[in-house]
């Protein structure tokens, strides 16, 4: 285990980026990256929300109230980077002065808990802090509650790092990324204020000025590799055979249609060449869905194909392949098996 390296805080503090107060939101694989990466730039003021506090608290100050003068519950996490270095590292507890100080709350919550932990915890939050959901899939935004989107600046991070999270207290970062992020829903050319600090931050973070077209790029993705992959148990790469070749058509020719009803200029054959080409690029990975599935888990499948089943309904578009597809998907699950 490794101090970390100082060297890089100091060359991440420029005067450029102002100090920045964060909350992350999920101590998971991907909101421990996040704060694994904040917490070695001191520009920026970290906590976190976690369900429990389930990772071990130092002895000495876990027991203290939450008062002004009393100091704060941390929690003690290990940082594993892919070049095989690991440092110890560690984060506050968010507590209702934070939340409230908070410029931006980054939300790094599975699709189908993100909106549930917004629309509970918003009211702590001051009208002047911004939302930025980080997650695989759609329907988040949709499912946030009318006045937090309409009190709060509300933003998609699109992320293709790759993190595991072997235990609790230990995140791996296992392959290098990027982070796209912008405005959700509108389109937006400058950069929010934060994102200065966060390109300081973080590896490889680009400001996206319409990050709704680049989130239904990759939508379109996933709608094809991931549901193929689960319920044919193969990587990613194993999907650009041949025999895929008729199904990965009709799923492309659905999800081509919803996204013309939502104004989204998606060709059909580009979804195709697009979902090998990361197939191909990502032939050796377990996709998400499968990974949940070997782990029986709740997949995302939902906010996947299942986003696209939803927009049909409502546009009168007809998406049989995508609908069997989450079905058969969430009949994967043990837990989804009807008792005998
Ligand atoms: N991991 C990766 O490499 C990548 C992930 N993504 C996407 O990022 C998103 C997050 O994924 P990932 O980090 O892997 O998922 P994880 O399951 O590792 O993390 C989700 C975290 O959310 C926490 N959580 C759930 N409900 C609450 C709540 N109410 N309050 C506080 N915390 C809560 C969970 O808590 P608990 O620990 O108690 O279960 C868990 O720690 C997903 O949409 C995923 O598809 C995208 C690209 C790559
Ligand atoms: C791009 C892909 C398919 C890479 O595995 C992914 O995003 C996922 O697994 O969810």
């Amino acid at each position: 285990m490794s101090k970390a390296p100082e060297m890089k805080a100091a060359a991440l503090t420029t005067d450029k980026c102002k100090h920045l107060n964060i909350v992350v939101a999920g101590q998971g694989a991907i909101g421990s990256l996040w704060c694994w990466y904040l917490t070695q730039y001191s520009a920026v003021n970290l906590s976190t929300v976690t369900r429990a506090p389930a990772f071990p608290t130092s002895p000495t100050i876990s027991s203290f109230p939450n008062t002004p003068s009393a100091p704060k519950l941390k929690k003690q996490l290990s940082f594993s980077h892919f070049n095989g270095q690991s440092y110890q590292y560690h984060c506050l507890l968010a507590d209702d002065k934070t939340l409230n100080n908070a410029d931006l709350l980054v939300v790094c919550l599975k699709s189908y808990d993100a909106a549930q932990l917004v629309n509970n915890i918003a009211s702590k939050l001051a009208p002047t802090t911004d939302i930025l959901l980080v997650h695989n899939g759609m329907g988040v935004y949709e499912a946030l509650s009318d006045k937090i989107k309409a009190t709060h600046n509300i933003y998609t991070c699109l992320t293709t790092h790759g993190a595991f999270r072997p235990t609790k207290s230990h995140v791996i970062h296992t392959g290098l990324g990027s982070f796209d992020i912008g405005r959700h829903a509108f389109v937006q050319n400058e950069p929010a204020p934060w994102f200065n600090a966060l390109k300081c931050a973080l590896p490889n973070a680009h400001w996206q000025s319409d990050i709704k077209t680049k989130q239904w790029q990759k939508l379109a993705i996933n709608c094809v590799i991931n549901p193929l992959t689960a319920l044919n148990n193969v990587c990613n790469g194993e999907i650009t055979q041949a025999q895929y070749l008729p199904q990965i058509s009709a799923i492309a020719k659905e999800v081509s249609e919803v996204a013309s009803s939502q104004d989204i200029t998606l060709e059909a054959n580009t979804i195709v060449e697009q979902a090998l080409a990361v197939a191909q690029a990502t032939a050796n990975n377990v996709s998400s869905t499968l990974a949940d599935v070997r782990a029986d888990r709740t997949t995302e499948i939902n906010a996947i194909n299942g986003y696209i089943c939803q927009l049909a309904i409502e546009a009168g578009i007809s998406v049989p392949s995508n609908s069997a597809l989450v079905e058969q998907v969430n009949a994967l699950l043990k837990s989804a098996a009807p008792s005998q």
